[in-house]
């Protein structure tokens, strides 16, 4: 590895090293769909919570059916009616019949219901076709979820089964962390906002979206400043204006050797954030630090939209989901068959745009154009990074390599 390039590994070290989970607190379930939950949850009721029907029909004693056929019906009176959401009739006697609708309590006595379709449907007296097993169509209290039961354990990433579980039993919110407020900003003078015209040396800002977006698919609250000029005054005066409402900073561009590295210039002499050259490619040129009175993490990356992305998911990713308390921080990789072989230079750890598919042997992943890390149009058609490690400099088609897929709940 070249000697003033730090590891891939040892940089998002250093950063994890300096993210602190945000603080937990009871929010409401709507608000926690894909956040982990940062309690174990315990039910404190059970479920269903009394004993209900399964079906519309009667409740009857199972010992006064037990012989109905067709040839030889038993006629019951009907005692009673009980709908969902009733509970008047708390109990019956041998000998008689209880209407009941699907989800209505069964009143205490009655042991089996008989659907509709088994009887003449009768108001008064209710002829019975076919005999119930005891207990069919009764639904126990209990039987799904009792008390104490351990409903989720902390960490789980709640999904709408999790949460249609948990206000099941009557839980209104559930204890995580909040999504990080990552505010998002562009820097460089040859930007222009999508819409606006361009002149003959400008181009459009795609960073703060890309950025901004794939803050939010992570789970994150994303403002997209958009653009900001190449001058060190107006870049801080708009960090400063942003710092309010951010758990984290991202900028794009203005971080490598050129003469008007705004981003560098302005933040440098605060001696709060590192610059440097990470091995790795694209993405090479890197910063990281904190800012503001709260000591907001900072993530600078580089103004390539393939490197700003990449650096994205290898280091912002994690960050994020360290603040949310997901885990893994990282993406998980995946083998894959290399259908082309690819270069890598010495000592840089290479993610190489794929697209990934399957066939009868499994997965076989594609590189998709070049290395250059101005091509996002390469970059809009691959859903997989191939990782080269450092000290790899070509794998061969056919290989089984490592992959990320981009688009994966992880
Ligand atoms: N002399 C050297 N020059 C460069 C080096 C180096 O080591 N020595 N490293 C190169 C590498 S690698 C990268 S990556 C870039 C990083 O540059 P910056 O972070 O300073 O970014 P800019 O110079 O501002 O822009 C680079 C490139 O990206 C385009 N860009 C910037 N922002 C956006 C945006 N919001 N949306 C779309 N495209 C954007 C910009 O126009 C430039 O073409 O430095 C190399 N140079
Ligand atoms: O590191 Mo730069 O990100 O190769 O283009």
């Amino acid at each position: 590895m070249p000697d003033d390039l730090i590891s891939v590994d040892q940089h998002l070290e250093r950063i994890l090293e300096a993210i602190t989970p945000l603080p937990d607190f009871p929010q409401p379930l709507m608000e926690t769909l894909g956040l982990a939950a940062a309690e174990d949850v315990i039910a404190t009721m059970r479920l269903p919570s009394f004993d209900n029907s399964a079906m519309d029909g009667y409740a009857v004693c199972h010992r006064d059916v037990v012989g109905a056929s067709e040839e030889h019906p038993v006629h019951l009176p009907v005692v009673g009616e009980i709908g969902a959401g009733q509970g008047g009739l708390l109990a019956m006697s041998p000998g008689t019949a209880v209407k009941i609708m699907t989800g209505a309590p069964v009143p205490a006595g009655a042991d089996a219901v008989v659907p509709y379709e088994w009887t003449d449907r009768g108001v008064a007296q209710v002829r019975i076709g076919r005999a119930p097993e005891l207990g069919q169509h009764v639904r126990r209290a209990g039987e799904d979820v009792d008390e104490g039961d351990l409903l989720l354990e902390r960490g789980t990433v709640l999904g709408p089964r999790h949460l249609g579980l948990l206000a099941a039993v009557g839980r209104p919110s559930v204890r995580t962390r909040p999504r990080p407020r990552v505010v998002v900003l562009s820097t460089g003078s040859e930007l222009r906002e999508p819409g606006q015209p361009l002149g003959h040396d400008a181009i459009y800002d795609g960073n703060s979206y890309l950025l901004a977006a794939a803050a939010r698919r992570a789970g994150a609250l994303a403002y997209r400043v958009g653009i900001v000029p190449d001058e060190p005054r107006a870049f801080l005066d708009a960090l400063n204006d942003q710092l309010v409402r951010a758990d984290l900073v991202v900028t794009s561009g203005g971080v490598s050797q050129g003469d008007y590295d705004v981003v560098k210039e302005a933040l440098s002499p605060l001696g709060t954030v590192w610059f440097g050259g990470v091995a790795m490619q694209p993405g090479k040129p890197q910063g990281f630090g904190v800012v503001g009175e709260d000591a907001t993490p900072i993530f600078t990356l580089p103004g390539n939209p393939v490197s700003s992305y990449i650096s994205f998911e290898a280091f912002v990713l994690p960050a994020l989901r360290k603040l949310m308390g997901k885990a893994p921080y990282s993406r998980p990789s995946t083998r894959a068959r290399l259908t082309h072989a690819v270069r890598s230079p010495e000592g840089r750890r290479q993610f190489v745009r794929g697209e990934i598919a399957v066939d009868a042997d499994g997965l076989v992943v594609s590189p998709v154009g070049g290395h250059g890390s101005h091509l996002i149009g390469d970059l809009a058609a691959s859903d997989a990074l191939v990782v080269v490690p450092e000290a790899t400099t070509e794998l061969a088609a056919g290989e089984q390599v490592d992959v990320v897929l981009l688009d994966e709940e992880f």
